[in-house]
């Protein structure tokens, strides 16, 4: 199966920021991308997966069955140490079913600075995280998924900085830029995310260059 020789590439996904990357990356292939907003009659997907995997497979089949095309889907999030892993799959959604990106910072700040409360070092580098993407790609002809999961390891910073990207973006320190990842472009971005990681490995397990 490869979608992408065709040069509309379905994602099941109404989040703009994801949008904008796919459409970045996807343009190497001479790929341009339509998301759920293009296709108004879609049903609802209801996000009740235990893990990225099942989210991913969930968006994609959904949608895919729906308009009887391959459509790839996205399911991420943020997993932080000191939480236990949470927001994890329910990062979207952390601080309250509509939540804004900035709230769920915010709630973000707010668990990590309870943890450190008594704690004499002001540490603006609160705890590691990772953030993962899980790829779901689905071909209603065959019934067949392909998929990938990339990660990138980063700290939570206590220090929002930049305004490029989203989600959690401002307060995710990465190492080895020295920056927080909203304070990248979109192709240093790319180059070390999650999103990247996982669009390389499905790349290749479709067999592209
Ligand atoms: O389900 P769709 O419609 O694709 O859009 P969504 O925003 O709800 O996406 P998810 O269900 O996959 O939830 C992922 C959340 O994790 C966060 N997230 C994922 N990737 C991110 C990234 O690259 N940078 C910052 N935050 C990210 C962000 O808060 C997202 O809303
Ligand atoms: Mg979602």
């Amino acid at each position: 199966m490869n979608p992408f020789k065709d040069t509309e590439i379905i994602v099941a996904t109404k989040n703009q920021g994801k949008v904008k990357e796919f459409a970045f990356a996807l343009a190497e292939l001479g790929g341009t991308v339509k998301s759920m907003y293009d296709y108004p009659e879609l049903p609802e997907v209801v996000e009740d997966g235990d893990t990225f995997a099942a989210n991913a497979r969930k968006k994609a089949k959904t949608v895919g069955d729906a308009l009887g095309k391959p459509v790839l889907a996205d399911d991420s999030g943020l997993c932080v140490d000191k939480l236990g892993g949470a927001p994890g799959v329910y990062s979207a959604r952390y601080s309250g079913d509509h939540a804004t990106d900035a709230e769920n910072n915010d709630k973000l700040l707010d668990e990590l600075q309870k943890l450190s409360e008594g704690e004499d070092t002001e540490q603006p580098l609160l705890s590691p995280a990772r953030f993962v993407c899980h790829l779901a790609l689905y071909d209603p002809g065959t019934g067949e998924f392909v998929e990938a999961e990339g990660t990138v390891e980063g700290m939570i910073s206590a220090e929002p900085a930049g305004s490029g990207g989203f989600g959690y973006d401002p307060i995710f320190y990465v190492p080895a830029y020295q920056k927080a990842m909203a304070e990248l472009t979109l192709q240093e971005k790319q180059a070390i995310s999650h999103r990247g990681a996982a669009l390389r490995i499905l790349k290749d397990k479709l067999g592209l260059k």
